[in-house]
């Protein structure tokens, strides 16, 4: 994923599809638009930029109080049929949300637990392991980036000091190369990351559909970057609904707008009260 091309073809293809049916693609909807009634959806959550407002680093994400248990109660209403799906690493998440037994997938669709607490998970290798450890030697001497260690994936964020974006490229392209095939270049929000090749997002949400306690229901995806556009389409393909979260324009396959995580919560907020 992440090729603007595909993307557009989608947008376009999708666009289509919706003039048939009267409606235009991506409409921009505040957060009362959001369906109230849940009881028959199934939703697929992003958390960075979804749930979450954007922090300066990784470790500076602030959860506000009451969030854990409005999603669990948000859980609870959907008979467990409610997934975190982000690029986070599963145990991040568990830090995040310590005592909500949620679904999740993790490193963007890579990983994944579900509410049973079935899991799969990825193995590394000597070359990728050598990899994180020269990227995070590397940046150590690069004021303003932030090393992350996602286990199964590693990332360097540059928004504290934009300036060492294309020194960053130049080195995370070398070790896109050093590291093998089993990892793949990703880009996010002022971040470049390697992370496993295969599972995306999209075929995330298409596992969890396929069991209980999701089968059967109307997906519902949320989330605000480039890795949720598969995770949108998945949801489109099942005659679900599909909410980018934020103001940039970029195109997108989602089918609604909404501005921002504020909107987000407080629709889970209102939704399962
Ligand atoms: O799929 P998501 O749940 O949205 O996770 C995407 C990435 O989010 C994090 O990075 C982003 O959020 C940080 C905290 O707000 C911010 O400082 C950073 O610039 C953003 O890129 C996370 O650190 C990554 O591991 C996730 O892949
Ligand atoms: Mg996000």
């Amino acid at each position: 994923m992440g090729c603007p091309f595909r993307l557009n073809l989608h947008f376009n293809a999708m666009h289509k599809k919706d003039s048939l049916l009267g409606a235009s693609a991506s409409r921009r909807a505040n957060s009362y638009a959001l369906p109230t009634q849940i009881a028959s959806l199934a939703v697929f959550l992003d958390i960075d930029g979804t749930l979450l407002d954007i922090a300066s680093t990784p470790e500076a994400v602030v959860v506000p109080p009451g969030m854990p248990f409005a999603l669990a109660r948000m859980s609870e209403r959907l008979d467990g049929a409610l997934a975190l799906v982000t690029g986070r690493p599963i145990e991040f998440v568990d830090r995040l949300f310590p005592d909500a037994e949620l679904a999740v997938s993790g490193l963007h669709g890579a990983e994944w637990r579900d509410g049973s607490g079935n899991a799969g998970r990825v193995k590394t290798t000597s070359e990728f392991n050598a990899g994180k450890l020269r990227l995070r030697q590397e940046v150590a001497r690069w004021p303003g980036v932030v090393f992350e260690d996602k286990g199964a994936a590693f990332a360097a964020h540059y928004r504290l000091a934009p300036e060492r974006e294309m020194p960053l490229r130049d080195l995370m392209q070398d070790l896109t190369e050093a590291v093998g095939s089993g990892w793949v270049l990703q880009e996010g929000k002022q971040v470049l990351e390697l992370r496993p090749r295969g599972r995306d997002k999209g075929d995330a949400l298409m596992a969890f559909m396929e069991a209980e306690p999701f089968s059967g229901r109307q997906p519902l995806a949320m989330g605000d970057d480039v890795t949720d556009e598969p995770m949108f389409m998945a949801a489109n393909r099942l005659d679900g609904l599909s909410v980018r979260v934020g103001e940039d324009c970029r195109q997108s396959c989602a089918r609604y707008r909404v501005a921002s995580p504020s909107d987000v919560r407080a629709w889970i907020e209102r939704a399962s009260a």
